[in-house]
């Protein structure tokens, strides 16, 4: 690998190519359209903040644009559940194992024993670890998880787009399928109200940021779980461990395995059609590009960041 400084410096010369060259791969993908509120997106939009440690950015494109984290947002609740609980409680909720499926199917919580979700960044998953979350109730836990994310992400307030929670928990037939099958499992238990941990689950969901404030989140994990910019430990390093191996084997959904390959980076993404990726002890890169593939990655963004790895040599494998 080339010193950051030499990197830095392609990045500006070559990065706006790549975009461009990658917007053309939005073109063979499609907006979500089962929240109603995301239809209207920009297909074509396509974004991209790489940050160093020292929180020097390259920016290219349509950076402008707010998105909301959805599920992204999975990883930070995962974090900030093994720190209210510790391993033991997180795992004996959720598997280890990518799941194989599409990121919302409920298929396995009735085939295999017990019917735990296999993984936090699947739909089931992530439902069960909001659940987690220290707090009196659902208004606490929103204000935690948001005040989480937000030192994350830099330190200003990021806040929940209502109108995106409001479509999605309007219309979130499959996911409070999962929730209440999760109930009947004893997954979610008898304190649990399910209606009250799905909108938990849909305001987190909603939780609105840039591809700067992505990167800057993504940083965090880059550098263990310390905020490089201000020396601040924010997360156990051993947690973060965890984080990026699901972000590894899981973070792409269905695809996580050709993601491995193609360009070997933890990340994770999101039906908005952002992604958060990380190049360890380097950058925290945050990539926005609506249009999805099948398996509901950004079509755009996925093959902005196999261009970057594969000519940096970024993959960790
Ligand atoms: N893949 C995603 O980003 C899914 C998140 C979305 N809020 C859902 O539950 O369907």
């Amino acid at each position: 690998m080339a010193d950051v400084q030499e990197e830095l410096k392609q990045l500006r010369e070559h990065l706006p190519a790549w975009v461009e060259a990658s917007r053309l791969h939005a073109a063979k993908g499609k907006v979500a359209g089962y929240i109603p509120e995301l239809a209207g997106t920009p297909a074509n939009a396509l974004g991209i903040t790489v940050m160093d440690a020292s929180g020097e950015c390259v920016t290219v494109g349509d950076c402008d644009l707010n998105f909301t984290m959805q599920s992204i947002s999975k990883v930070f609740t995962l974090l900030l559940a093994l720190m209210d609980r510790g391993e033991e409680a997180v795992f004996a909720k959720v598997g280890m194992e990518p799941s194989g499926d599409d990121f919302n199917s409920i298929l396995k919580l009735e085939l295999v024993e017990p019917g735990i979700p296999f993984n936090p960044l699947i739909n089931a998953g992530a439902i069960a670890v909001t659940s987690l979350i220290a707090g009196s109730g659902p208004a606490e836990k929103t204000k935690r998880i948001t005040a989480f994310f937000s030192r994350l992400a830099g330190g200003r307030p990021l806040v929940c787009n209502e109108a995106v929670y409001r479509s999605e928990a309007a219309t979130a037939y499959r996911n409070r399928s999962i929730a209440y099958f999760l109930k009947e499992n004893n997954v979610l238990e008898a304190h649990d109200d399910v209606e009250e941990v799905l909108d938990v689950y849909f305001r987190h969901c909603a939780i609105e940021l840039t591809c700067a404030q992505l990167a800057r989140m993504a940083l965090v994990l880059a550098h263990a779980g310390r905020d490089p910019l201000t020396g601040e430990a924010l997360i156990p390093s051993r947690y973060v461990q965890i984080a990026k191996t699901f972000m590894v084997t899981c973070g792409m959904y269905n695809a996580s395995g050709e993601f491995a390959i193609r360009a070997g980076l933890p990340a994770k993404s999101g039906v908005s059609g952002g992604i958060l990726a990380l190049v360890p002890n380097r950058y925290g890169i945050g990539v926005i590009g609506p249009a999805l593939n099948r398996k509901g990655n950004s079509t755009a963004g996925v093959h902005l960041l196999e261009t970057l790895s594969q000519h940096f040599g970024w993959s960790l494998f």
